[in-house]
């Protein structure tokens, strides 16, 4: 997979060279590559923004830096390469979810557009509607001073899916909302050694070796935290999944 992030903060970027996604880097899985969008202007002050028409607080990034960015960057694959999915961090965006995190896994080239400010001339946006498939993706239900962290966000969500890079140690079978009886599920409490800290034992079902009631013990802890912590994610559980799985253990 190729990721290619535009942003006028390329040091923001700096923690996709560690870790799970530096580790994927370094093998050759992912293909990452971060652009200053300052390198597409043309001034001595290298402006990006400027005032909103119609008034109102704060600046609007301006068009021609980005036109000229994603141009480059768009046409720099290879003429056979598949076209990429372009996604745009934006507070009014789809919510970005796992179910949007699988699809995304399966493309092979993604291509980032962190703003700043107020946000993109919208023309920009508009004018890659009509060249490639533009998701406009929202994190969270709160307001950011950027897209960069959303871009970090949505990249480890995204990579970890991607074939090779979790271990099979690591795999995301029974992440939270990972597909199957455990979709939509938030994943119960986990525990290690020492057997006994301050005093706090083990869940004895852990320590019996019977994998069956362990993986019981398991959902039912999952359905509780949900239950406790979003009900709203209980309502859009299968029934008929969660009973298979009880069959399955
Ligand atoms: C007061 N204004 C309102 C419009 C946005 C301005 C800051 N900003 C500029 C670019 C930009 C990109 C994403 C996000 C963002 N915020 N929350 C999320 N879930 C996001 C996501 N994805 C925020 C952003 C602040």
């Amino acid at each position: 997979m190729r990721i290619d992030v535009v942003t006028i903060f390329p040091e923001y970027l700096e923690p996709l060279n560690v870790s799970l996604v530096g580790k994927a880097r370094a093998r050759g899985l992912l293909d990452v590559r971060v652009h200053d969008l300052r390198c597409w202007t043309h001034d001595k002050h290298h402006t990006v923004d400027d005032t909103p028409y119609g008034g109102g607080p704060g600046m609007v990034m301006k068009p021609e830096p980005w036109g000229e960015a994603l141009d480059e960057v768009l046409g720099s694959a290879a003429a056979d390469a598949a076209p990429p999915v372009l996604i745009v961090p934006t507070p009014s965006g789809r919510p970005f979810d796992q179910e949007l995190a699988v699809e995304l896994s399966a493309r092979p080239w993604l291509v980032f557009t962190p703003a700043r400010y107020e946000g993109i001339d919208r023309r920009v946006i508009e004018e890659y509607y009509e060249h490639v498939d533009v998701r406009e993706v929202s994190v969270g239900d709160y307001v950011l001073a950027g897209g960069e962290a959303p871009v970090l966000v949505m990249v480890e969500a995204i990579a970890r899916l991607v074939p090779g890079v979790l271990g099979n140690a690591e795999s995301h079978r029974d992440d939270s909302f990972a597909a199957g009886a455990m979709a939509d599920l938030l994943e119960g409490p986990v525990y290690t050694k020492p057997p006994e800290w301050r005093g706090r034992g083990i869940p004895e079902v852990l320590l019996s070796g019977h994998h069956g009631r362990i993986a019981r013990w398991r959902r039912d802890q999952a359905l509780a935290r949900t239950s406790a912590n979003r009900p709203d994610l209980i309502a859009r559980c299968d029934p008929a999944a969660l009973d298979k799985h009880d069959r399955a253990t």
